[in-house]
């Protein structure tokens, strides 16, 4: 395939590069930066960066790739092969994980965390025959909803994929800007392997509860800066291939309000968002660091084209995996509040991990 090449040779000369596809869409991109990627200073702003594609850790400064090369390329259908057989439970990452949602549990109890979101790895040895962008099209075909892409900055010393749902920052050619709230997990499939329609799915309380702290804190980011006119549309049920998530939309129309920073303004004021993270802000920041034993590096992050074509399209670095060679390390995570039980919670990030597991290991 040609864009396949175009990778490998990316690969090859040290250039920072990103293929993705936008979540509905068929046309595929491919962004290359002949430097490898610049790391951005402290003070960068999402409306001075050139055309490009901007990749953030979840702490810390983005990368950014400025196009130097950017092709479009239609990503091939791809036939999954079926039934999926899940890699087993890895009981020693089990037991830690629920000791760290299990604290979590008393700290929330204690105060003032009210929310806090833990992740945990997962990895894997992938087929011999793995090959990045032929990964990427079976992701693209298998999570029509999402947004795919690769990632490979030499910096960083892998390629990153990922199949998420989340919008962070969205701007279309049009000014209308978009972000969401999204939390709360359950199954999209049934115990026979069937779909369950998202109008079907029944949530909690703790649920409910969950999301509504992300929704609260994207309202808290929209008061810092005094924006009353917005329009919030759900929450609603939405699939996202094998789970369900509850999602609220916020809706801006940048133009007729003469507000075009406000997509750079919200960047800075929502990463990281509750939904990844938790609330109080600091305090679930601390509680992570505290607590996590792996690096979440890019996990959780967000990355996604900016300026291009007028639009920037940036996405929460979710159901991620970092690749090196053939060794893959799967990054999931879930909110934790006072009504968390460390079985289901662990149950949540097995079904995360396979978003992606079940199209890779295959
Ligand atoms: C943290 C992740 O997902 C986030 C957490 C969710 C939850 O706690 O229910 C749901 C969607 C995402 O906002 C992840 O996929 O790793």
């Amino acid at each position: 395939m040609k864009d396949g090449f175009a990778w490998e040779e990316g690969i090859a000369k040290g250039a920072a590069m990103a293929a993705w596809r936008l979540p509905h869409c068929a046309e595929a991109f491919l962004v290359q930066d002949f430097s490898g990627g610049t790391r951005l200073q402290e003070g960068w702003n999402l409306d001075e960066l050139s055309s490009g594609f901007l990749a953030a850790p979840f702490i810390g400064l983005p990368y950014f790739l400025r196009a130097d090369s950017l092709s479009s390329f239609t990503l091939q259908a791809r036939e999954l092969p079926t039934p999926y057989v899940a890699p087993p439970e890895n009981q020693s990452k089990k037991t830690e994980f629920m000791g760290w949602v299990a604290e979590a549990i008393q700290a929330i109890k204690k105060g003032p965390l009210q929310k806090v979101v833990l992740s945990r790895t997962d990895e894997q040895e992938l087929p011999a025959s793995f090959d990045v962008m032929t990964a990427l099209e079976e992701l693209g075909a298998a999570y029509p909803t999402a947004f795919v892409c690769a990632l490979s900055i030499p910096a960083l010393g892998g390629v990153w994929m990922c199949a998420t749902p989340e919008i962070l920052v969205e701007q279309n050619a049009e000014g209308i800007f978009r972000t969401i709230s999204l939390a709360g997990t359950q199954s999209g499939v049934d115990a026979d392997g069937f779909a369950i329609a998202p109008s079907q799915a029944r949530w909690s309380t703790k649920e409910i509860e969950e999301q509504a702290f992300v929704s609260r804190y994207i309202i808290d980011c929209f008061k810092m800066i005094r924006l009353r006119e917005y329009i919030e549309i759900g929450p609603k049920t939405i699939s996202t291939g094998n789970l369900l998530h509850l999602k609220t939309e916020y809706i801006v129309d940048t133009k007729a309000m003469d507000f075009p920073q406000l997509p750079g303004l919200m960047l800075g004021l929502l990463h990281p968002t509750s939904a990844v993270c938790g609330t109080p802000k600091q305090e679930a920041v601390d509680f992570i660091s505290a607590t996590e034993s792996h690096d979440r590096s890019m996990y959780s992050g967000y990355l996604g084209p900016v300026n291009l074509g007028k639009a920037t399209h940036l996405f929460v670095n979710l159901r991620t995996v970092e690749i090196k060679e053939n060794h893959a390390v799967f990054y999931a995570g879930c909110g934790i509040t006072e009504d968390s039980n460390p079985a289901k919670e662990w149950q949540e990030t097995q079904m995360k991990c396979q978003t992606l597991q079940r199209v890779l290991m295959q």
